[in-house]
């Protein structure tokens, strides 16, 4: 690494792309496939490196795919923070979780007034929102203390893991209950339906109708409900099992949540909660990490503290920043960043972009990114502003939809808002830092269970580009040549003019 040639002490702009990963070129690689020649040239000529954004350099299990929660927690904190889908591993694999109070009491209840137990999640591997492993304990837990019924309400993906593999998943979590000696599949729902966070309380209800009230289309096995969706996984129509009789939800009846992400199932809990207290049901509830839900649900796992982070650091030293975001991502740079912390802090100003309703992203790639960039450029033009931080969403969000065209289409759209944004950094006297929070676009094709290549719009464990592009532009400062996602926060005070955190362990690159 050379000496510095960068003058600390500098506004700047942090600006985010999410799901924007390395990965060699390959046929399914739709970043390499992209014409960005603006992305091409900053990572080119000023200083840049990879950054890692995914297992134990994030806090997650070694292997894991990153996310954008953990991601952007990074990024804020300055070091890894131990994410709650390793903190569960850990108390499954220590017994914890098993011999959990708050779980055995309830689960004893159930067995002396001989209520069933209602399990809720997603059932998958793709360990961003829930492992299908972790409803495994949960059932051997049931069958340790007796519950005399256990039903199983399952979200079908088809998001962190390849379309189409819903059907294996669901047999997965039909043999894990027959080891476990408990449990059966109730009813089965795409996540499009219960994991809405965008409030669209007509597809929340439905899930709510089917969870509470066993409310569906028949079908006779969760295989052939599954199947019978014509739009994926994530669309798996509301659907009750027949042979799963008196599986609604009764007064007196547990209810344990399994997702540990709290994000996308959190306007689900709340629903169905409310709905339960309006029809007279006392149903007692957990879930298996803490949610961010109206209701106060008391969790089996509680979080990592992530204080002392960029936020914190800022507040102290009265360094003011705007934060930008579309709605998919507007938690990203404000709630996560600040670690999970909704804190108002009168250094800080929001905003929030927001589109047309019902947005299909394979045809609208752009996105909202013109208001997005034009909201940058505001920002960046204020000298008061000393710090922008925005998220760019379009590689992440299109690139879920699996489709490589209209995913190479978002990266360049990206690469033209990047254009816009360098060029007003460099009038404002600005440093620009670039980097992602974890893979996504660069690998559109996923191994499915059954061993076939599918469509994949899911993240990946590749390293994710960091570029620094100094407000001096002559700057030759060369980076180290790997970096993690914890390495940014400290960056960015550096170029500030300030020391990283004491509570950071990331370091400075340049
Ligand atoms: O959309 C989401 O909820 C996840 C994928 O399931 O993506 P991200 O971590 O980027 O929010
Ligand atoms: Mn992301
Ligand atoms: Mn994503």
């Amino acid at each position: 690494m050379t000496a510095p040639d960068t003058t600390p002490g500098d506004p700047g702009i942090l600006l985010v792309l999410d799901g924007w990963g390395h990965a060699p070129p390959a046929a399914d690689n739709a970043v390499d496939a992209a014409s960005t020649p603006v992305l091409d040239e900053l990572t080119g000529r000023y200083p840049s490196t990879q950054a890692d954004a995914s297992g134990e350099a994030v806090g997650l299990l070694p292997g894991t795919v990153g996310n954008s929660e953990i991601g952007h927690m990074v990024i804020g904190a300055g070091r890894p923070l131990p994410y709650d889908s390793l903190l569960v591993q850990q108390h499954i694999d220590s017994g914890e979780l098993r011999e959990n109070p708050r779980l055995v009491s309830l689960l004893d209840a159930l067995a002396v007034r001989g209520g069933a137990l209602h399990l809720v999640g997603l059932c998958s591997d793709g360990q961003i929102h829930a492992n299908v492993g972790h409803l495994s304990e949960l059932l051997a837990a049931a069958a340790a203390r007796r519950v005399p019924r256990v039903w199983i309400h399952a979200i079908t993906d088809g998001r962190d893991v390849a379309d189409g593999t819903a059907e294996t998943y669901l047999t997965q979590v039909t043999e894990l209950a027959a080891a476990a000696g408990t449990g059966a599949i109730a009813g089965v729902i795409g996540r499009g339906y219960a994991m809405d966070k965008a409030g669209n309380l007509d597809l929340t209800d439905r899930a709510v109708h089917l969870v509470a009230d066993a409310e569906g289309t028949e079908a006779n096995t969760a295989a052939e409900a599954a199947d019978a969706s014509d739009r994926g996984d994530e669309w798996v129509d509301p659907s009750v099992l027949r042979d799963a009789p008196g599986a609604r939800i009764a007064d007196g009846d547990g209810l344990v949540w399994f997702n540990f992400r709290s994000d996308r199932i959190q306007q689900l809990a709340d629903r169905l909660l409310e709905h339960l207290a309006a029809t007279a049901r006392t149903v007692d509830t957990l879930s298996l990490a803490q949610y961010d839900t109206r209701a106060d649900i008391p969790a089996l796992v509680q979080r990592a503290d992530a204080s002392g982070g960029l936020a914190d650091e800022l507040t102290a030293a009265g360094v003011r920043s705007v934060r930008i975001a579309e709605a998919e991502k507007f938690e990203h740079v404000t709630y996560y960043i600040n670690g999970r912390d909704s804190t108002a802090r009168s250094v800080e100003e929001h905003v929030r972009i927001t589109g047309p309703g019902a947005p299909d992203y394979k045809a609208r790639p752009e996105m909202n990114l013109d208001q997005v960039t034009d909201a940058v450029l505001d920002a960046a033009a204020r000298p008061e502003v000393d710090l922008v931080i925005a998220n760019l969403a379009n590689i992440d969000v299109v690139g879920h939809t699996g489709d490589y065209a209209a995913t190479v289409k978002a990266c360049e759209h990206t690469d033209a808002a990047v254009a816009r944004i360098a060029t007003a950094a460099a009038e404002s006297g600005r440093w620009l830092l670039l980097v992602g929070d974890h893979g996504n676009a660069e690998k559109m094709t996923k191994q499915a269970p059954d061993g076939t290549s599918r469509p994949y719009g899911g993240h990946t464990t590749h390293p994710v580009p960091l570029v620094v592009v100094p407000a001096n532009k002559e700057a030759t400062a060369t980076l180290p040549q790997r970096a993690t996602l914890a390495d940014v926060a400290p960056t960015v005070l550096h170029l500030l003019g300030h020391k990283p955190g004491s509570a950071m362990t990331g370091r400075p690159l340049l």
